[in-house]
């Protein structure tokens, strides 16, 4: 299935039309640079496209109040003073006579996206629209918005497909207070927000924007705002905040649908955010998305005035959506201070209503909230003297083109296993260097002559080669022992290949201490029995009490455990090895495949024992890029697995930075 982009160039046809410093950041060509660039890169044709069309009054007031929607009805035959008047009782918003016009149609191209993923003739896809929607209200415009697309959008979901649960995921450096209070007592919509808010010193300002804003009555826990107290946000605070919050959550919830505000002016670049997150950002941020709600993704534009970082942001998020691997997150490190304040503040805040941060650390010591009011004096005093700093320009490197393999997986089976569909089956044609071989011999394979095995061995090193050759992105080996096969790609990996790899062991067995503490490899080994080896930095041991059968529990280790270190480590190869009767159910396995493939630009091999043929399929489905199938609601951990993982944690965050989920004191 494809992926739908959504856009209609009258949307570019309004504009300030008079003197506002507020305003004139957002400007037509913030849409024809996005479209422009999706078309030159050629990822425009690769999309299916889909027309925009006209909200209807119903679809409007499924949000919005009449008497809103008359006023708004008679802008376009306004006069241009009526039109600045009629703008005054607004705030930092513009109407101009076609903006009521292109309002319908951002609404339009959003429920026109809705319509195409949820009947299934696209897996996701993206709207570019303006006006953006997040600021607007009930009845009145905000922040350039003069209709709540997104807002609209869930609620038409919910009516029209009848989706029980939307997680709309808010990416845009703003705090989109419209859908805040839209959805604030409804708990079949999850609103997620981070935003520059310096202890409510920018702009909209509200005390309801910081991190105790949880939602009402029934709707408590399901309005989870992330305030950034400071700007110069990176990479590293953007991504703790999905592994240690919003993704935590976002599986428990599980959603039926997943929309984006996706705005980005949180991108380097923008004046609004005045963030040093770079656009590669958001080809993680949607691809940790799009295994949750069977990948029915659906992408609404809000801010972005930065036109280079907004059209490379843009197309970063379109190409992952596309489902080309991402490219390597590189340098990532600990998140600052300021954001792991945030980061301690949100999850205590939440502690109550979610299962998974159930165990999360207290308010901060230096309770956050006095320093509004002191920071606000601050700000006074020195407002006095002091003109805005000078806006330096920002430069940043482009990111890296995301070239795709010519084959997307490969696979090394046994005769009588059926290749699946879109998969290559693999054999190292090239015989296999003696010095291997004798290798092989040597160390792995007992019966010497055991030739298939060999064969087979031979087979998994070529497919590493070709794999760090970038000419094959993802690979699956059924073997007849996994531990010698483990091995053996790592030994090569160790010696011949250049790259870090990393090592995921899913089951009990013996995985040699062959981690080196030279850091090449990194090996994380789920089971449910403790290790006899050491734990140490590059060899670490996730002991829970049913391994992985236990699915929150595993779920809960590999998005707070195994990704961030993941991350941080940054491979060049993921070896993803499931052990015999390590009792991972296929969802499970799925979503797992699915995660990871967005390390090492998708080169993860698989390797499972000759009998796991029914896992076959479902591993090919996932390393083909398809999403894996929703776990569904996820109920507790069980408590010694919390425990497990939360001490193992504290023990680790001193080597794996973006494992911390508190400020330390
Ligand atoms: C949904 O609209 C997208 C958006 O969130 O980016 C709108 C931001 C309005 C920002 C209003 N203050 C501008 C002050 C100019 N220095
Ligand atoms: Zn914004």
């Amino acid at each position: 299935m494809g992926t739908a982009l959504i856009y209609d160039e009258e949307m570019t046809k309004y504009k300030l039309l008079w003197v506002d410093p507020a305003c004139k950041i957002e400007v037509p060509e913030r849409l024809t640079v996005s479209h422009e660039a999706l078309v030159e890169t050629g990822m425009a044709d690769r999309c299916i496209s889909i027309p925009v069309r006209e909200a209807t009054d119903a679809d409007i007031l499924l949000v919005h109040s009449e008497e809103y929607l008359e006023g708004v009805k008679t802008t376009p035959y306004m006069t241009l003073e009526e039109l600045q008047e009629f703008t005054q009782q607004y705030g930092d918003v513009y109407f101009h006579p076609n903006i009521y016009h292109c309002a319908k149609l951002a609404i339009g191209a959003s429920l026109q996206l809705v319509d195409s993923v949820m009947t299934g003739k696209v897996r996701n896809g993206m709207a570019l629209v303006r006006p953006p929607g997040h600021h607007s209200m009930r009845s009145a415009a905000s922040g350039f918005c003069v209709f709540n697309n997104v807002a609209i959008a869930a609620r038409y979901a919910k009516q029209q497909y009848g989706v029980q649960r939307v997680l709309i995921v808010d990416w845009d450096i703003h705090h989109g207070q419209g859908v805040q209070y839209c959805f604030e007592d409804d708990p079949s919509v999850l609103y997620f927000s981070w935003h520059r808010y310096e202890h409510q010193d920018f702009w909209p300002q509200l005390r309801e924007s910081d991190f105790d804003s949880v939602g009402k009555m029934k709707g408590a826990g399901f309005n989870v705002n992330v305030p950034w107290n400071k700007v110069k946000m990176h990479n590293s605070d953007y991504l703790s905040v999905f592994f240690h919050v919003l993704l935590p959550v976002a599986y428990e919830f599980s959603p039926d649908l997943v929309m984006v505000c996706a705005g980005f002016d949180s991108a380097i670049g923008d004046p609004e955010g005045e963030m040093c997150a770079t656009p590669d950002i958001f080809a993680h941020l949607t691809h940790l998305l799009m295994n949750l709600a069977g990948g029915k993704v659906c992408a609404v534009l809000e801010g972005g005035y930065n036109l280079t970082s907004l059209a490379q942001s843009v197309c970063q998020t379109v190409q992952t959506l596309l489902g080309d691997p991402a490219p390597r997150p590189a340098n990532l490190g600990s998140p600052c201070k300021s954001a792991l304040e945030s980061l301690q503040c949100v999850r205590s805040a939440h502690r109550q209503y979610w299962t998974c941060l159930k165990h999360a650390a207290d308010l901060p010591t230096s309770d956050i909230s006095t320093k509004r009011i002191k920071l606000k004096e601050e700000k006074e005093k020195m407002f006095k003297g002091e003109q805005d700093e000078s806006t330096e320009e920002k430069v940043w490197t482009q990111p890296p083109k995301r070239v795709t393999p010519p084959i997307r997986t490969a696979v090394v089976l046994p005769d009588g296993v059926t290749c699946p569909d879109q998969c290559k089956r693999f054999s190292s044609s090239a015989d296999p260097d003696p010095l291997v071989v004798n290798k092989l011999r040597e160390n792995y394979l007992k019966d010497g002559d055991d030739s298939n095995a060999l064969a087979t061995l031979s087979s998994l090193i070529g497919l590493a080669d070709k794999m760090e050759k970038n000419e094959i992105c993802s690979g699956l080996v059924l073997v007849r022992d996994v531990s010698m096969a483990m091995m053996c790609v790592v030994q090569h990996a160790a010696t011949a290949l250049s790259n870090r790899v990393l090592v995921v062991c899913v089951g009990d067995g013996k995985v040699q201490n062959y981690c080196s503490q030279d850091g090449k490899t990194l090996v994380v080994q789920f089971s449910s029995r403790k290790s006899e080896e050491e734990e140490s930095r590059y060899y670490i041991p996730v002991c829970l009490k049913k391994g992985c059968s236990d699915v929150p529990g595993f779920i809960h280790s590999i998005l707070g455990l195994l990704l961030p270190m993941g991350y941080e480590y940054d491979p060049g190869l993921v070896v993803l090895a499931q052990m015999p009767d390590s009792g991972i159910c296929d969802s499970v396995w799925q979503q797992l495949i699915g995660l990871l493939q967005g390390l090492a630009q998708g080169h993860i091999l698989v390797l499972m024992k000759e009998d796991g043929r029914a896992c076959v399929g479902p591993t090919a489905s996932s390393l083909l890029g398809n999403a894996a199938p929703s776990l569904g609601q996820l109920h507790a951990s069980l408590p010694e697995d919390v425990e497990a993982v939360e001490s193992l944690r504290h023990r680790l965050e001193g080597y794996w930075k973006l494992l911390q989920t508190t400020a330390a004191d």
